[in-house]
């Protein structure tokens, strides 16, 4: 059954242009969808969009169907008790989504009390104890403030939160960038084991497609706004048909994989601003496989069989392959 239906997304920043642009995506209920793209490209904003968190002035356009149910549309009633028990966020950076005054078993307790409305301060402590200790700490540490943890204990922490009300669907943005690359690997397995263990929709977000083809079942790759190409996580990793996808797997190949096809690299040049986009497709300034077409036609997005899509003038569409007019 389908979760999370995002559908011809846009979202425009007050004033300025696009951040997200026609994007669609869908996640099945305990699926996991990585969502891949250089700093810029618009993850951070897809992610907020979903939960409707983007500052006022910000225009949305689109659907983000969560169970059926258009988070656009809905009443701020609605959104609010969609937040934590519907969905919940994991942010990049525990330190500053802690609030350092307060004890950290008091801010996973907030969200219990918030929506559980018969849950007593002794229900919801109980249940803080035990959700710290599903994420591999102590019981006893829910007297601590956030500086007396660690950086990955404190991720721990944000992870505990975003699961205090079981929602159906966990979005992670960038879950484990200021962590150390061990204490990474372990809260990546953690949010995997958990999001499967409790049949949990997970959204992750990361400029490192090795990490998410290792997490996720499905990836999307996204450029300048856009969904570029969409598929199976290991064969998107492994066999990109898009060529920006295949330059993201190439500059971040499987740590210590010595069956990696790629050497690392860096692909050549910046994404564009979103204010001053290329003609055609946006990627053509920076792609080697580039076509004197591609300067002047922005491919529609195609389905390449396989649940595959990608949007490039190299992919050949499936009713092509077949020979279907
Ligand atoms: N609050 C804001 N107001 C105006 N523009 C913004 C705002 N937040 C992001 N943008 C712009 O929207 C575009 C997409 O940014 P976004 O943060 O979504 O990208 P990202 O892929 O998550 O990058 P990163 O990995 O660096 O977080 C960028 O051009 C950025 O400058």
């Amino acid at each position: 059954m389908t979760l999370l239906e995002v559908r011809n997304l846009e979202v425009t920043y007050g004033g300025g242009a696009a951040a997200v642009r026609g994007v669609d995506l869908s996640l099945a209920a305990g699926r996991k969808l990585g969502v891949a793209g250089e700093s810029g490209c618009g993850k951070s904003t897809l992610a907020l969009a979903l939960l409707r968190l983007l500052p006022s002035g910000t225009r949305v356009g689109g659907e983000i169907l969560l169970d059926g149910e258009d988070v656009l549309t809905m009443r701020w009633g609605r959104v609010r008790a969609v937040r934590w028990a519907g969905a919940s966020i994991v942010f990049q950076g525990a330190m500053h989504s802690l609030n350092a005054v307060h004890r950290v078993g008091d801010q996973i307790a907030e969200p219990i009390l918030l929506h559980r409305k018969a849950a007593t301060a002794a229900v919801a402590r109980k249940r803080t104890g035990e959700l710290l200790e599903h994420v591999g700490l102590p019981a006893s540490r829910a007297s601590a403030y956030p500086h007396e943890l660690s950086g990955g204990q404190r991720q721990r922490v944000m992870i505990a939160m975003a699961l205090a009300c079981d929602p159906r669907l966990v979005i992670a943005d960038e879950p484990t960038t200021a962590l150390d690359v061990m204490i990474q690997a372990q809260i990546l397995r953690l949010i995997g084991q958990l999001v499967t263990e409790q049949d949990v929709g997970l959204v992750m977000i990361s400029h490192d497609l090795s990490v998410l083809a290792d997490t996720c079942d499905r990836l999307a790759v996204m450029y300048a706004g856009r969904v570029v190409e969409e598929g199976p996580a290991r064969e998107v990793y492994e066999d990109a048909l898009h060529p920006y996808a295949r330059a993201l797997s190439a500059a971040f190949p499987r740590v210590g994989d010595p069956t990696s096809r790629f050497a690392p690299r860096g692909l050549p040049g910046d994404p564009p601003d979103p204010s001053d986009l290329p003609s055609g497709c946006v990627f053509h300034p920076r792609c080697a496989a580039a076509l004197e077409t591609c300067a002047s036609r922005d491919p529609e997005s195609r389905d390449a069989g396989g649940d595959r899509r990608a949007a490039c003038v190299h992919v050949e569409p499936t009713d092509a392959r077949s020979g279907t007019p």
